[in-house]
């Protein structure tokens, strides 16, 4: 059944304190509808905090700041706009009074007053000025509102860039900020202010040339052209100037919307396969017959639904006043009334109304319109967890083309927000010299990857220390670290770039260099492939979306196909995915500054060759660098590790070379051996 909106305490235990938001069931939904604290006219919606208004400042010190003539262009527009309507009618009042008394004092003969000239004369120009004002106003919208976007884009970019994993994983730089925020924000203040400013003016106009006819018929008159705006306000309750979720709380709806799902294509296979098509509709019934009539009809409209027609009744009465009035005027005071005051309060209603509704929908609108430029400005200010070290690397004396040494001593991690009662990582020491290979082994789920995170400095640990050529690592500056440092990972991505692109940024300088690219293509595999595409090292494997269709053309075949067509992409096998991205670590590898590569499990793709060459050239590319491989299959590369080590529920278990470990028959022999064994089986 369907029920009286309802407000309850959302919680309970606290007595003192504003519950946060209110509990209200309405038909099949629920509906939690904030309480926001701040100055809140009643019925209007009107609530803004100071904090709400020192953002509304910076947004437009800012908007200023971009481009102070486009801004006072902007201004100028909005006052222009503001004074327009009350000018407009004023002239027209005084134009009516002229042709008014011409016509009605039969003044045919003799010459037309200068007043008359000079009323049209202005009233035109309010005309061709507001004209002006128009053109310039959609101007400005467009390109001053551009000009705002690109700036805050750029902005953006920079700050998402910059920004550290572990920060970029927090729920609160998740939200993406939306560019356009400022401008709009910064435009709906102007309108308010532009509207309030109007509506003053055309408040003191009414008032001013409704007095000189009837007496105090000015202040009744706006008083009752008011009144349908104000309220419903107070009359009507709405959820469009509130904060709220919605769930759908009936549980035979719930159960109807999970059965009508099922008619998706995702399950098409399971239903017609499985032959539960009767089942559903079975069930689908059921549940619409248990649903008893219950309304699902959208929440807003329910929430807004009135127990009797009275106040739509008098809403509709209210609309008439004015003209209600005048008729009363008309009857009983005659002699005041003339034409002039009839065509002002045709023109004045109107406006009015329509000026003083806007404010009002302005006012509950705007507070929201901050909050997205309030959560842009916190995104935009948001500090790495990873601090800069200040300290160059390498330091000065560090010999031209030695890898990195790495200490690692009793390093512990969990990762942030981990729900996991273990930590990732725990009690670690190793200790790996300069230009060492060394491969990490163990099973999933061990810390491989843990480490080389942390040796990355992608995150710090919760404790102990890493130490890069004797100095912590957070001494160093970050920059600097990650310029000596090549990474392939396991979770590697294509750039939505050509290919060139995508391996010539393993090594920027070098990116112009199309032979160099070709050459670290053909190291990693790939150069077979990307020589068939039709645009070859141009191609752009994954291009950001370009083209969509309005609308209405959804009904258009030929459009249709068409987009198709523009978005077709070209696709490559995970495999063929993974040499493109080995090329950029190739490519990166030319770099002399490179002293420390990792490469963890980027081969899940690749064929055994693949995987066997891909190593066996990384290997080949070391030069005196420090490499770590972490891999599960790691037969053929231990046997040249100067160090293993192997890995068991995030410790480190066993260290040494393969010969030492196998002879202390542990962990690692263990794992060699299970490998070695499946191998024996396969081949047999
Ligand atoms: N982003 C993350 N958030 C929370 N826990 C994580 C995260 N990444 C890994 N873990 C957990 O940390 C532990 C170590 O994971 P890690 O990825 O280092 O293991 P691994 O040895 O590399 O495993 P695999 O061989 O499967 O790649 C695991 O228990 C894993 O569930």
């Amino acid at each position: 059944m369907y029920r009286k909106p309802r407000e309850a305490n959302a919680n309970p235990e606290s007595t003192e304190k504003r519950p946060p938001f209110a509990d209200i069931r309405l038909g099949v939904w629920r509906l939690l509808v904030a309480q926001e604290p701040g100055f809140v006219i009643p019925g209007l919606g009107w609530n803004i905090s100071p904090m709400k208004l020192s953002i509304l400042r910076r947004a437009f010190s800012d908007v200023y700041a971009i481009s102070t003539p486009m801004f006072l262009g902007f201004i100028l527009t909005h006052f222009w706009m503001a004074i327009e309507s009350p000018l407009s009618l004023y002239f027209s009042s005084r134009l009516l009074f002229y042709i008014e008394h011409r016509i009605v004092g039969g003044a045919a003969g003799s010459s037309p007053p200068t007043g008359l000239y000079w009323a049209t004369a202005a009233r035109i120009a309010c005309s061709v000025l507001t004209g002006v004002a128009d053109w310039a106003g959609e101007r400005q919208t467009i390109f001053y509102g551009t000009r705002i976007r690109y700036h805050f884009q750029e902005r953006i970019l920079e700050a998402n860039m910059k920004r550290d994993l572990p920060t970029s994983q927090e729920a609160e730089t998740s939200e993406s900020p939306d560019p356009s925020s400022v401008f709009v924000c910064v435009q709906e203040a102007c309108e308010l202010a532009r509207s309030t400013l109007s509506l003053a003016l055309q408040l003191r106009l009414t008032y001013q040339v409704l007095s000189s006819g009837a007496k105090n018929a000015g202040p009744v008159f706006v008083a009752l052209c008011l009144l349908p705006v104000l309220a419903p306000a107070f009359m009507q309750s709405n959820l469009w100037s509130k904060s709220y979720i919605v769930q759908a709380i009936n549980p035979h709806h719930v159960r109807k919307m999970a059965l009508n799902k099922l008619a998706d294509d995702d399950y098409k296979q399971e239903v017609l396969g499985g032959g539960l098509s009767e089942y559903i509709m079975k069930e689908y019934h059921d549940a619409c017959k248990s649903l008893g009539g219950v309304p699902d009809a959208p929440a807003y409209r329910l929430y807004s639904l009135s127990k009797n027609a009275l106040p739509d009744i008098f809403l509709s009465v209210c609309s008439d006043l004015p003209t209600f009035y005048f008729a009363c005027l008309a009857i009983f005071r005659p002699a005041q009334l003339s034409l002039m005051h009839i065509a002002v309060l045709e023109q004045t209603s109107m406006a009015l109304r329509y000026t003083f509704s806007l404010i009002v929908w302005m006012i509950a609108t705007l507070p929201k319109l901050i909050t997205p430029v309030e959560s842009l400005y916190r995104v935009l200010a948001i500090e790495n967890q990873v601090k800069d070290g200040e300290m160059p690397y390498p330091t000065e004396g560090t010999p031209n083309g030695a890898g990195m040494s790495i200490n690692v001593r009793n390093l512990s991690f969990t990762y942030p927000g981990s729900k996991s009662t273990k930590d990732a990582i725990n009690n670690v020491s190793f200790s790996i010299e300069s230009g060492q290979l060394v491969v990490i082994v163990g099973a999933n789920g061990s810390g491989k990857s843990t480490i080389i995170k942390l040796l990355n400095r992608t995150y710090d640990p919760t404790s102990g220390e890493i130490s890069i050529d004797k100095h912590s690592i957070s001494s160093y500056r970050l920059a600097d670290l990650r310029r000596a440092t090549a990474n392939l990972a396991q979770d590697h991505h294509l750039f939505p770039l050509s290919i060139a692109e995508n391996i010539g940024l393993g090594h920027p300088a070098m990116m112009a260099d199309l032979e160099k690219v070709v050459e670290c293509a053909q190291l990693a595999g790939a150069h077979g492939f990307v020589e068939k595409f039709e645009e070859g090292y141009k191609t752009v494997l994954e291009p950001a979306s370009s083209a969509s269709l309005s609308f209405g053309g959804e009904d258009n075949e030929d459009l249709k196909k068409e987009l198709k067509k523009i978005e077709r992409k070209i696709d490559v096998s995970g495999g063929e995915r993974q040499r493109l991205v080995a090329s950029r670590t190739f490519m990166r590898l030319i770099s002399k500054n490179i002293k420390f590569v990792t490469v963890d499990e980027p081969s899940s793709a690749l064929d055994p060759q693949g995987e066997y060459d891909l190593f066996e050239r990384l290997r080949q590319a070391r030069q005196g660098r420090t490499m770590i491989f972490v891999t599960h299959r790691f037969g053929h590369l231990t046997k040249y590790a100067d160090l293993i080590i192997c890995m068991k529920d995030g410790t480190v278990v066993e260290t040494g070379t393969h010969g030492e470990l196998i002879g202390r028959n542990g962990e690692y022999a263990h794992l060699y051996n299970v490998q070695a064994k499946a191998f024996a089986t396969e081949s047999r």
